[in-house]
């Protein structure tokens, strides 16, 4: 089939700021489309995202889940041995990884971040406009992430500057990539450092991963560059993660009302803004050998760029998929990825999310949208700058 050779430009900095309105032309234009300006082929579509992510062996992970193709290009930092490497490598590294991120653990760890959303909402409601980038879905999620990986007390600062990077390494090496790099230069340096078996607390899931170094399911080396992914993954996502939840009840109050009157509806409130949010807007992968996607052969050693946030708003799988309506049963949403490297910390998301709506629930009213919110333009992440809002006490 003859597929259609787009001038669109996914990081342009309008797109990044505002990317959903841009997506119907991809999904109308084919199940696969040819992305002239970075020489990839492009998939708009649920069924196509999801398909493609289900099937590691011919879309790898090994070659970069950014633009930058491994094979023929040094990647920035040594590569993930969860996101960017394959089987049999990433068994072994996500079986050790399961066992330290599991759900017992975090269960255990729940009363604690209650208490600590409930503490800091408390400190947030009637206070006026606030900031719920800054003051709540930065706040929460910095106030007990780094405690559960064990991580120093000094230089904390660094890991947003240094996720970043992280994300916006993902794509072209454009401006926003060039600036964030010699900005977070002296962060990357320091997480790398804060990632050592030296520098990290006695108790916490970075020493963990370290007593798998010990028992030998991985070498001291690789335990290092695990506890990055931690850092890697573990603070901006779930920060704009939040931030998105929040923004999505400040557009559609009536599901905030909705909310208030039924409670229980929180966890179904979650994973809808997974589905309507769009954090994580794309990931790439590389053919291993020639693909066929519905009917188009995409030939092996193509980067294929993945709009997940684009398949999660696909009216072929969703029905009215712009609007945030917790009601909906958003289960299936490739939010998380899907298949074998669906996100790890998949449930310390939810928890950290849990733990800051149903806080809201308990203590406010009413959230009013107190002025416009600014976005953060990042080549992967769909990120809030500013979301000001008043917490009207219930
Ligand atoms: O292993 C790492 O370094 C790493 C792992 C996962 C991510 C990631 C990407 C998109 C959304 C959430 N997580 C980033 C980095």
């Amino acid at each position: 089939m003859k597929i259609s050779a787009l001038d669109f430009d996914p990081y342009d900095e309008a797109v990044l700021t505002d990317p959903f309105p841009h997506h119907e032309r991809l999904r109308e234009a084919g199940p696969v489309v040819w992305l002239e300006r970075y020489q990839c082929y492009g998939l708009a579509r649920f069924a196509e995202v999801r398909d493609a992510l289900d099937d590691w062996k011919t879309f790898v992970s090994s070659r970069g889940v950014g633009l930058a193709d491994f094979a023929t290009e040094q990647p920035w930092r040594p590569p993930s041995l969860l996101l960017e490497a394959d089987p049999p490598l990433h068994e072994r590294t996500r079986g050790l990884m399961n066992k330290v991120a599991s759900l017992p653990s975090l269960k255990a760890r729940q009363p604690e971040w209650r208490a600590k959303a409930a503490a800091l909402v408390g400190e947030l409601v009637g206070r006026g406009t606030v900031d719920a980038v800054a003051d709540l879905s930065e706040a929460f999620p910095l106030s007990i992430f780094p405690d559960m990986i064990g991580l120093r007390d000094e230089g904390r600062e660094n890991l947003i500057p240094y996720a970043t990077t992280v994300f916006n390494a993902f794509g072209p090496r454009n401006a926003l990539l060039e600036q964030s790099m010699s900005q977070a230069a002296a962060a990357t340096a320091w997480v790398a450092e804060s990632c050592k078996r030296e520098f990290l607390k006695p108790d916490g899931w970075g020493r963990e991963v370290y007593a798998a170094a010990d028992r030998g399911d991985c070498s001291e080396d690789e335990a290092e560059r695990l506890v990055r992914s931690f850092l890697s993954a573990g603070v901006d996502t779930t920060v704009n993660g939040i931030a998105n939840l929040v923004f999505a009840f400040t557009q559609f109050p009536d599901e905030w009302r909705k909310l208030k009157e039924k409670p229980e509806l929180y966890r179904k409130a979650i994973e809808e803004s997974l589905r309507w949010g769009g954090v994580a807007q794309t990931f790439y992968r590389t053919t291993s050998r020639d693909a066929d996607v519905s009917g188009t052969t995409i030939p092996e050693g193509s980067k294929v760029l993945l709009f997940l946030a684009s398949a999660n708003r696909d009216p072929r799988r969703w029905d009215d998929p712009d609007r945030f309506d917790i009601d909906r049963n958003a289960s299936g949403h490739v939010g998380f990825g899907f298949g074998i490297h669906q996100c790890l910390g998949q449930m310390v998301a939810r928890y950290e999310a849990e733990a800051v709506l149903t806080a809201l629930v308990e203590q406010v009213a009413e959230i009013r949208a107190a002025g416009p919110a600014t976005r953060r333009p990042n080549n992967t992440l769909y990120a809030l700058g500013t979301l000001p809002v008043e917490l009207v006490a219930a």
